[in-house]
């Protein structure tokens, strides 16, 4: 049975970063990773972006060029998939039932996209935007389709809606709650994105349940059925509705958890010699007042990899990265910055109007998350006070003319 001083179980974000930092940080001992996808690590962000789009090729996604893992003396072990752990034992078992020992393991096996489950969700024509191979499928249908249905008023559900409007669809865009960005932003920032996606055509629909799939006699998704009984039809279906943490062979081997697994705050799970780290890690944040959370963001990923890194090196170090985030949709660039989760109160910086605006999150007076539209200077200015946890004068952080830097404390 093959070891492997440190086994990374992902190939994604977390799990590459993790393999590099070891390199860095001057680890000589041997490492292996397993990852279910066949590709070498890629960036994920560009799928729902310029690589659907058509901008960017998958060459230029790669997280490191290809010779760069065997120049570093990191053996890939890709379309594998690892379906158990033997914690007492330190090894794992594959799908194919290869078995690879382990001194530490680090989990970083991300989620899958999450899938409709209403009558027809099996059907043909239903794309998730997680993998390059999602996304090749979706590709795959553009120079046939013209009408695309979006489930999901999410980030990437918007983001999927601007590329697709862009390139000429149709797109009717399909949101359960009553505004988009519901889980992540204020009614603010809703409200600005649903509006410049309906002015660039998107159909949005608010308040819209899906109750099922209508399919063709080929099994072939041809309409979105709605709870008050409309139609919308359509040649593809996207279904962006979040993903399903990657848990399954840890907590099945006893590791804590439920929506996640969980782990310290050295991204330590209750297993020994095995770390989470990425999507699936629920940790408590304080950027998120001390709730055990998951973040599926890259800086996340790739912060979560270094505190695991060195806890595993001997320099432990707690997990304390202020989160941040990116999203383009059309010439929109937003950028966000801390948790909005705890926030009681919201001021708006600038007018939405001029699609150059902030919103800033405060809790008990402090400022806890920014999403800053079209203005990297709030958020560059920004982050510090998120990290200060500053109390400003309100009057001052609502006038968009004063720099973030010059706002006096309260
Ligand atoms: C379309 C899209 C757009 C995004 N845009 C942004 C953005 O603009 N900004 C931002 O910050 N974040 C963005 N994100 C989120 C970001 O990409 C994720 O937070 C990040 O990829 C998480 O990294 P990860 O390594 O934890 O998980 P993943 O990147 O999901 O990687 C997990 C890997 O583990 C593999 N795996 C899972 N289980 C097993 C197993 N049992 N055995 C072997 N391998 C396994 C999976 O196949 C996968 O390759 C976006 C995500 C998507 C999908």
């Amino acid at each position: 049975m093959p070891h492997f001083d440190c086994l990374i179980v992902g190939g994604g974000h977390a799990g590459a970063q993790a393999a590099i930092l070891l390199r860095q940080l001057k680890f000589e001992g041997s490492i292996g990773l397993i990852s279910a996808e066949p590709e070498l690590p890629y960036e994920r962000p560009p799928l729902s972006k310029d690589y659907l789009a058509g901008e960017k090729p998958f060459k230029r996604i790669l997280l490191r060029p290809a010779h760069f893992w065997d120049d570093h003396a990191v053996t890939m072990m890709l379309g594998e998939r690892v379906k158990a752990i033997h914690a007492d034992e330190h090894r794992v078992v594959t799908t194919s039932d290869a078995e690879h020992g382990y001194g530490k393991l680090i989990w970083a096996g991300g989620g899958v996209a999450r899938r409709l489950s209403c009558p027809g969700s099996t059907a043909h024509g239903l794309y998730t935007v997680r993998t390059r191979a999602d996304v090749d499928a979706l590709i795959a249908t553009l120079p046939n389709a013209q009408r695309y249905a979006i489930v999901g008023g999410g980030y990437i559900g918007l983001e999927a809606a601007a590329v697709l409007s862009k390139l000429g669809k149709q797109v009717t865009l399909i949101e359960a709650l009553d505004r988009v960005l519901a889980r992540v932003a204020g009614p603010e920032l809703s409200a600005f994105f649903e509006a410049e996606h309906r002015a660039h055509g998107v159909d949005v629909r608010l308040s819209a349940a899906v109750e099922a799939i209508e399919t063709d006699s080929g099994e072939r998704a041809t309409g979105v059925r709605l709870a008050d009984g409309t139609v919308i039809a359509t040649d593809a279906v996207i279904v962006g509705i979040g993903i399903v943490p990657e848990t399954g062979p840890l907590l099945l081997a006893g590791a804590t958890g439920g929506n996640g697994v969980d782990v310290d705050e050295f991204c330590q799970t209750s297993l020994p010699d095995v770390y989470a780290i990425g999507d699936c890690a629920a940790h408590e944040n304080r950027f998120a007042a001390g709730r055990r959370v998951r973040v599926e963001s890259v800086q996340n990923a790739n912060d979560q990899a270094r505190t695991a890194v060195q806890h595993m090196l001997g320099n432990p170090a707690p997990y304390d990265a202020v989160p941040w985030f990116w999203s383009n949709q059309y010439d929109l660039r937003l950028q966000t910055v801390g948790l909005s989760v705890a926030h009681d109160e919201r001021i708006v910086r600038g007018d939405p109007a001029t699609r150059s605006f902030s919103v800033v999150y405060l809790n008990q007076g402090q400022i806890v998350a920014l999403d800053c539209v079209n203005r990297t200077k709030d958020y560059v200015q920004g982050r510090a006070l998120v990290l200060s946890g500053e109390r400003v004068d309100r009057a001052q952080l609502a006038n968009g003319d004063i720099p973030l830097k010059e706002l006096t404390a309260t």
